[in-house]
């Protein structure tokens, strides 16, 4: 189940002798049994462990592994009716998979130094863009400190899409402080490139933030065709049910048949509810049925499906803002998030897209799709500097877990040569 649970246990390591012990399993066990005078001989491992896995193994995050040593807790004991707990599969089966190590593995793995916040993967998966591209072949020229630097770091800008006004912007600034010799050679100049780079995504990397008072957090994704909604939502159905959300999805998509059975398999593969009608129901029906369901059952987050639509189809658009109508005769501040999905592949038109979506339904967060391979991802830029609304989550590959949250400095260095990266 967690290959991640097989890892070498030699103690005698570098974080050992640094303070960071690794705890083993016998020690974590010891620690957690209940005391020897009312203890049975084999005390069940579910009962002493259920509630310190609750304690050290945060339910938020992006940490897979969190997740694993959860489902390994859970399934290590069954609760009778009224009994106490009991382990599921005896400890002396070959199946049984002592959560003890689970949880000491983790312990042990929390207490690593971290990887730098969501780094990585990126390079990986954006490597291969044009923004990646262009810059790669103008550092790897080791340019000299002048005006054409300033013309190829326009061109390479434009080329990946970053659009006239941020990348006028962006040479601007960078032509002064040269004029005023604040840098001694290139390279100094495009370090502060980087730095103005990601200065300008920081104030939009705002991670999306599930209000657990809300119940259910109604999540309303909205976009043009074939974007990735459908997908996105696959995805963070999975990484909300690993954090142990709550769930419930609504098939609000009824244009396309493909989309309802689509979500249905998402929300199967999860073990999450899917509310779905026939193929034309009306998605603003759907959406009041599902954020009904969701309510009588005190479920943490819904997220709504809506067909793609294109944003100058003024139908459509205002279909849009009746979803938002209806949900909102259950809970007055539902949709919570408004969530667009906008492909990074899309160019300048994703601005007009976010323009018009945003004037009929009010758009709280992005998530920019299909940066890998490819994208021009500049895009990211543009809709930053123009609509400043926070980007949520980046989409790198087509695996649940690329899906990240988006990181300004991660983005940004996963583009520049790894020379100059942080
Ligand atoms: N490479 C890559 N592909 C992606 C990403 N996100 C989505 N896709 C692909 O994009 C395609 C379209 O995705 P859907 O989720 O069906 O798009 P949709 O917006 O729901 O489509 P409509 O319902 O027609 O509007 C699928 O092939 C996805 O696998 C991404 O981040 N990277």
């Amino acid at each position: 189940m967690v290959s991640w649970f097989k890892r070498d246990k030699t103690p005698d390591t570098p974080e050992a002798e640094s303070g960071r012990r690794r705890l083993s399993a016998e020690e974590i066990a010891a620690a957690f049994a209940p005391p020897a005078a009312s203890a049975p001989s084999v005390p069940p491992l579910g009962a002493t462990l259920r509630d310190d896995v609750t304690r050290s193994v945060p339910a938020g995050g992006d940490d897979p592994s969190a997740g694993a040593v959860r489902e390994a807790a859970e399934s290590a004991f069954v609760e009778g009716p009224t009994g106490p707990a009991t382990d599921a599969v005896p400890r002396t089966s070959p199946a049984f998979v002592d959560p003890a190590a689970a949880l000491a593995d983790y312990v042990f793995a929390s207490t690593m130094p971290a990887a730098a916040p969501g780094k990585s993967g990126w390079r990986e998966r954006l490597g291969g863009n044009t923004f990646a591209r262009s810059f790669g072949g103008l550092f790897s020229r080791n340019p000299r400190l002048d005006e054409d630097l300033l013309d190829e770091i326009e061109t390479a800008l434009l080329t990946a899409d970053v659009g006239v006004a941020a990348s006028t912007d962006l040479v601007g600034s960078l032509r002064k402080r040269m004029k005023q010799r604040e840098f001694a050679d290139a390279d100094a100049l495009l370090q502060a490139l980087r730095a103005e780079l990601i200065a300008m995504l920081e104030p939009v990397a705002k991670p999306l933030v599930i209000d657990a008072s809300a119940r259910p957090f109604v999540i309303l994704t909205v976009g043009v065709n074939g974007v990735g909604k459908t997908t996105t939502i696959g995805k963070l159905a999975k990484r909300y049910k690993d954090e142990g959300h709550g769930l419930m999805l609504a098939a609000g998509d009824t244009f396309r048949a493909a989309a309802v059975a689509q979500l249905k398999a998402w929300g199967e593969r999860n073990g999450v509810s899917v509310v779905a009608q026939g193929q034309d129901a009306d998605p603003a029906a759907v959406a009041f049925d599902a954020l009904q369901a969701a309510k009588s059952r005190g479920t943490g987050v819904l997220i709504a499906d809506t067909a793609g639509r294109l944003h100058t189809q003024q139908g459509l658009m205002g279909e849009l803002g009746k979803i938002r109508r209806v949900l909102g005769k259950i809970d007055a501040a539902a949709p919570h998030e408004v969530l667009m999905v906008i492909d990074g592949t899309t160019g300048q038109n994703a601005l007009s897209q976010l323009r018009q979506f945003n004037a009929a339904v009010n758009v709280t967060g992005l998530v920019v799709t299909k940066l890998d391979g490819t994208a021009k991802g500049g895009v990211v830029f543009a809709l930053a500097r123009e609509f400043g609304i926070p980007i949520r989550f980046a989409g790198i590959g087509e695996r649940p877990e690329d899906l990240r949250v988006f990181d300004a400095e991660a983005f940004v260095d996963a583009m520049l040569p790894e020379t100059l990266g942080a």
